[in-house]
């Protein structure tokens, strides 16, 4: 080859390294700050590059497939791979998971995840996937925030209405007519609540609720549930061996109820009403709380501080 020649594919060749690094550059500058991280997959060899490291160690990226995948959180595993391996086998426009990766120090970080395949070979083999990921670590601590805010009173820490009514009709619906003991609802009111308020200011009246709360969850056997009904109404879900049986828990809770002001420190003793009904085989768990809430009524009517069965 004449020298000129050389010359001028040297020249070209000094051009393009460095269009290449200015594409690097810029490349890298729209990355920054998005938290986007490139990888590059090569299925034939497992061979894995990452192109930039955002926030990530290097020690935590992986140069290899197997890599990977041992990091994997377990409980993600199946997802995770379904997509990839589909999206590989042609099946699925593109590959993309949200998975948990698991640190050599513990900690979970959790990773949105999308590629492609962008070359196969001519049998269609996968040779090279690019894609990206972006860290979601704490998107998803707030998104579990929100969904234990959603299922939870915020006072007194117990679940809301919400879960107590999902509960409720998984535990009806799939109850057997035959089945052993019994489901008891028992719908619980503060008496005369509404005199912490006015008495003694809403910080007390506060106080009170939150602290019957922890009281009655302290009552509960494994597999039974309290929620906050609503203001100063909770509403317990109870196994017995028999309706006679919920009925003298019930009343034994009411009775611990002697001791809570005390307890709690409060300015005057607390005391509350509550209306017991048995599930029946055939009802519907509202028709239950209903009949819960006209014993509730009833003990109340007959002067408070009291179980009526419903
Ligand atoms: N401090 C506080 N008060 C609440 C909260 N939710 C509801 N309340 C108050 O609870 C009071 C309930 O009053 P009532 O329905 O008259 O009940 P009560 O005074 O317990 O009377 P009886 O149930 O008939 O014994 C109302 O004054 C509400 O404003 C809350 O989260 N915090």
């Amino acid at each position: 080859m004449a020298d000129q020649d050389l010359a001028a594919l040297r020249a070209e060749l000094a051009s393009l390294r460095e269009e290449n690094a200015m594409l690097r550059e810029k490349l890298a500058a729209a990355l920054d700050g998005t938290g986007v991280c490139l990888w590059q997959g090569e299925p034939p060899s497992g061979r894995l590059t990452v192109f930039n490291l955002q926030d990530f160690d290097a020690g935590d990226m992986a140069p290899d497939f197997s890599v990977w995948l041992a990091k994997l959180h377990p409980d993600d595993h199946a997802t995770t791979l379904e997509s990839y391996y589909g999206h590989l086998a042609g099946e699925r426009p593109f590959y993309e998971a949200e998975y948990r990766t698991l640190r050599p120090d513990g900690a979970v970080t959790w990773l949105w995840d999308r590629g492609r395949v962008v070359e196969r070979d001519e049998n269609g083999q996968p040779l090279r996937i690019l894609g990206a990921h972006i860290d979601i670590t704490r998107r998803k601590a707030y998104e579990a925030q929100l969904a234990r805010l959603a299922h939870h009173d915020a006072l007194t820490g117990l679940p809301n209405r919400r879960p107590m009514l999902e509960r409720l009709r998984r535990e009806t619906e799939a109850r057997p007519a035959d089945t052993a003991g019994v489901l008891a609802l028992a719908m619980l009111d503060i008496d005369h609540f509404k005199t912490f308020n006015d008495r003694f200011g809403h910080d007390v009246g506060d106080r009170v609720l939150a602290g019957v709360g922890q009281h009655l969850a302290a009552q509960l056997a494994e597999g039974e549930l309290c929620c906050r009904w609503g203001g100063e109404e909770f509403l317990l879900l109870l196994h017995g061996a028999s309706a006679d049986e919920a009925a003298l828990r019930v009343e034994r809770i009411r009775a611990s109820f002697a001791a809570l002001g005390q307890a709690l420190a409060l300015p005057v003793p607390v005391g509350a009403s509550v209306g017991v009904a048995a599930h029946r085989a055939g009802e519907t768990f509202m028709q239950t709380i209903r009949r819960a809430d006209h014993a509730l009524l009833a003990a109340k009517q007959g002067g408070r501080d009291r179980v009526c069965r419903g």
